[in-house]
């Protein structure tokens, strides 16, 4: 039975972790619940302090404050990782422009040497771009990234049990070298008459996201029914979803579901986090072999003709920011949009 939902649902990582069996099992069923209906939810008692969300906002202020050569002098055009300072209006979702500026920042691994024959996907990995004028902003990053890793490994293992399975069954995938990207971003104000688009409607790739937002407001969850639930920021929490992966290898049963950020009003600034977790990039997605009860409503994965969806996971991570970025797709990329390629 579905339920309907007009806020997002609430998990307690404490009691899902350390509850009695009653209070284990009750946040056991919410998170099945709303990775299923809604696939966006609330996260608290977490376990990440307060003051490391709230530093990580002040250097993405202090980031966007920078001079405007400061920030091009990273721009993300310049790394063939996908890396780096975007200016508002750069990045594309379903061919329109989204009205934030952002830094992409992944894994601080060694770039892979290329040659014929090593798949094109490899080259994601690779070093950041880092802002000169902020000396503190990149171990501050890289603490953040590794505290919310640890949130979202958690919370895998969780949807692991949520789907009946051993709960390192995606061990395999994610085991030493998984996918990390974040992006720090600033949503400024405008008139929102004409056009909205914070960031357009879209799903996100990986197995799952997490969001740090300050108090703005402004993303929006839509529901089965096309109907949009507003995320409103609760202090103290995060906000997590569902990627495609995770859609993928559950044939289904958990959703990926589409959401957008409306830009704040004029003279108003938004600020987020989000950070995305996603398998190795060699790895294949299993299709998981769900217990009766739960594969009997286990709809499929969503098929569409736009937005194919690979088990291999560095082909489908490449596909998502070769669409998103095309600036950086014509510089680094070029060999793989040839069409003399085919
Ligand atoms: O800024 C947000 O709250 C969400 C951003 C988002 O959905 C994305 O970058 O994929
Ligand atoms: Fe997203």
């Amino acid at each position: 039975m579905s339920t309907t939902h007009r806020q997002l649902p609430l998990i307690d990582l404490s009691q899902l972790e350390a509850g009695s069996p009653g209070d284990r099992a009750a946040a056991l069923q919410t998170l099945r619940q709303g990775a299923r209906e809604v696939g966006f939810f609330y996260v608290g008692h977490h376990g990440v302090p307060p003051e490391l969300d709230a530093a990580l906002l002040l250097q993405a202020r202090a980031l966007f404050a920078l001079p405007d050569a400061d920030k091009q002098a990273i721009a993300m055009v310049h790394s063939p990782h996908f890396r780096g300072y975007n200016q508002v209006g750069a990045e594309l979702t379903r061919g329109k422009a989204d009205w934030r500026e952002q830094i992409d920042i992944g894994a601080e691994r060694e770039a892979v040497p290329q040659a014929p024959g090593v798949p094109a996907w490899t080259r994601l990995q690779g070093p950041n771009q880092w802002p000169a004028a902020l000396p503190e902003f990149r171990p501050l990053v890289l603490a953040w990234q590794d505290a919310v890793t640890d949130v979202l490994l958690r919370l895998l293992q969780a949807c692991a049990e949520a789907l009946g399975q051993p709960r390192e069954v995606f061990a395999p995938i994610y085991r030493d070298q998984p996918y990390q990207l974040m992006k720090l971003i600033r949503y400024p104000g405008r008139e929102q008459l004409e056009n909205d688009q914070g960031v357009g409607a879209h799903k996100d790739s990986e197995l799952l996201t997490l969001i740090l937002q300050d108090g703005v407001g402004g993303l929006q969850i839509e529901l089965d029914d096309g109907s949009l639930i507003d995320a409103i920021p609760r202090p103290g929490t995060y906000i997590v979803n569902i990627g495609e992966l995770l859609e993928l290898a559950s044939d289904g049963y958990l959703k990926a579901a589409v959401h957008r950020v409306s830009s704040p009003p004029p003279g108003v600034e938004r600020l987020s986090a989000a950070f995305f977790l996603g398998a190795r990039l060699d790895a294949t997605v299993p299709a998981l072999t769900l217990p009766p009860e739960l594969a009997r409503e286990a709809s499929g994965y969503t098929r569409d003709p736009h937005n194919p969806l690979f088990h291999q996971v560095g082909q489908n991570t490449l596909k998502g920011r070769l669409r998103s970025h095309p600036d950086v797709a014509a510089r680094h990329y070029a060999d793989l949009l040839a069409p003399s390629q085919a």
